[in-house]
């Protein structure tokens, strides 16, 4: 599809400003491997007065514009945006499929789901306000307390590539609700929405360095930004490793993070489902987004008795998908995302069968598509617990499978990983739902589904998969700092020492 990407800077202070060192990273379209536009590359230089920027938008006015004015005054800005990012939905979800192959009809919901998350932290700006004054009730009635809860600071937030625009709203919408100022640092993969979402904060007049946008590699952008000893707070989602090094430099200047990372996620599937809705459920919860979801069920847990039957309808359901270019009707799985994610699934695949698993379905490009990166909805069988598929995460659209004789095995299995972030369990007896959901490792299950994610409820991982909640009221806190106000109401003196 021929749309014009806008060419854009580098956001900081209001402005578009070229990077320092004028480089470019070209954007390249994963459906057709072609170049489409480019994206300027910051580097230390511009993270530098990047972070001076956020700084005096934090302290201006002394703070009266932004940082301590009422969250009412800041949620008319979330709301301007959610508008805006409404208005400029159908162009928004064309780059974000251009650029990241996303389905058409998966990009336009993404773009629903970031106006929506603007609206809900509208809201809770405003509910921030009154938590302001509720008193905490103390055991002495010679003093009272309260809690003020204030902004952290300049945060830096560095995002992924397989939801752009939406994994940077989880982290932008929350933090400038709560009154911080923020550096956002978006993939290099799939930056062009988050550029947009720079010329909407000009459009609504967002004030200058509340919010600054860094496009930019990884090492050269991300890490001088996440270690500058002036910003005060890293929120991260993407890789475990790139999450690891984020907080050992953190961890130099005692520096709070989030981290939300990989996963490994199972999905539970008992004796007793309706095949087909069950089977419906198992290929969203790990083809959805090209299967490139830090959540997705990517292992498959079928009791034993319904195993040949059920892997027989699901590999029906995997055939039936429609993969194409993102925007041919009806598509339900474009590329992945880049070249090196084509070639690191289809290693994941080829190193599966050497361990001796077996390819159920799809394992290679899906042959009327010649061009761009696109691998066939994957199942693989007949994995043991030590297989690299098993242990590791792929982030692409493959799926592998255990089979379990007892609610006890599938248990253990399931939690048998490093990561904890997803976990899905599908059985009609929903007291067994119940147990299994508690004794599922990880931050969120799901029952009787997989992936669903709504910007109320909280969102993040245990074990490997990171910490910290984004998302609900828990995702206004990871940009608050939390003071206690404690006041002596007596007329009397203290009278502990004896007065002179
Ligand atoms: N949990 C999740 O949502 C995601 C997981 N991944 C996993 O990570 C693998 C590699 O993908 P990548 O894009 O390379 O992920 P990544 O974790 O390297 O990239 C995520 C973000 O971190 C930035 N970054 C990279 N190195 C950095 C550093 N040293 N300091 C600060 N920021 C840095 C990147 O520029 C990007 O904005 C994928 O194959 C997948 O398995 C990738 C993206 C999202
Ligand atoms: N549905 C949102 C998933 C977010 C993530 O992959 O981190
Ligand atoms: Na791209």
């Amino acid at each position: 599809m021929a749309f014009p990407i806008p060419s854009r800077q580098l956001y900081i202070d209001g402005e578009w400003r070229e990077p320092i060192k004028k480089n470019r990273i070209p954007i390249i379209n994963p459906s057709t491997e072609d170049i489409i536009g480019d994206i300027p590359a910051a580097t230390a230089e511009d993270v530098e007065i990047a972070v001076t920027a956020a700084r005096r938008a934090l302290t201006w006015n002394k703070g009266s514009e932004w940082a301590s004015a009422s969250g009412a005054h800041r949620a008319k800005y979330l709301r301007a945006i959610a508008a805006k990012v409404t208005e400029r939905k159908d162009q928004l979800a064309k780059l974000e499929a251009l650029d990241c192959g996303k389905p058409y009809d998966e990009a336009a919901w993404d773009i629903d789901d970031v106006a929506a998350c603007f609206e809900y932290y509208a809201d809770q700006a405003e509910a921030l306000d009154a938590k302001q004054t509720s008193p905490i009730s103390l055991p002495m009635d010679t003093f009272k307390c309260h809690v003020l809860r204030q902004p952290i600071g300049v945060v830096a937030l560095i995002t992924p590539w397989n939801y752009p625009l939406l994994m940077a709203t989880w982290k932008v919408a929350p933090a400038l609700a709560a009154g911080c100022a923020a550096i956002l640092k978006p993939s290099e993969l799939a930056s062009v929405t988050c550029l947009e979402l720079a010329d909407i904060c000009k459009e609504v007049g967002l004030p200058a360095g509340v919010l600054n946008i860094l496009t930019g590699l990884g090492p050269e952008a991300g890490a001088p930004l996440a270690s500058h000893p002036d910003v005060d707070k890293v929120a991260f989602t993407g890789s475990t490793t790139t999450g690891s090094k984020i907080m050992s430099s953190a961890a130099q200047l005692v520096k709070p993070v989030t981290l939300e990372l990989g996963g490994k996620s199972p999905i539970v599937v008992f004796e007793d489902v309706d095949l087909d809705k069950a089977a419906e459920w198992t290929a969203f919860g790990c083809f959805w987004t090209n299967g490139q979801i830090c959540s997705a069920t990517s292992r498959l847990l079928v009791h034993e008795r319904i195993a040949a039957e059920f892997l027989d309808r699901l590999v029906k359901w995997c055939k039936n998908i429609r993969i194409s270019d993102p925007f041919e009707e009806g598509c339900r799985m474009g590329p992945v995302a880049s070249k090196g994610q084509y070639e690191k699934v289809l290693k994941f695949i080829s190193t599966a069968k050497s361990e001796g698993a077996t390819v159920l379905c799809g394992g290679s490009r899906p042959v009327h598509l010649k061009k761009g990166y696109f691998v066939e909805p994957t199942i693989i069988s007949d994995v043991s617990t030590s297989m690299q598929i098993w242990r590791e995460e792929v982030f692409g659209p493959v799926l592998c499978v255990k089979t379990f004789s007892s609610e006890d095995e599938a248990i253990e299995l399931a939690n048998n990983t490093h990561y904890g972030l997803g976990a899905a369990v599908i059985s009609q007896d929903l007291e067994r739902c119940e147990r299994v959901t508690k004794a599922l490792q990880a931050g969120i299950v799901w029952v009787n589904c997989s992936q669903p994610c709504f910007c109320q409820a909280p969102w993040g991982g245990t074990k490997r998969s990171g910490f910290g909640r984004e998302l609900g009221e828990w995702g206004i806190e990871n940009y608050l700092n939390i003071k206690q106000v404690t006041q002596y109401i007596s007329d009397e003196p203290w009278g502990w020492y004896k007065s002179p």
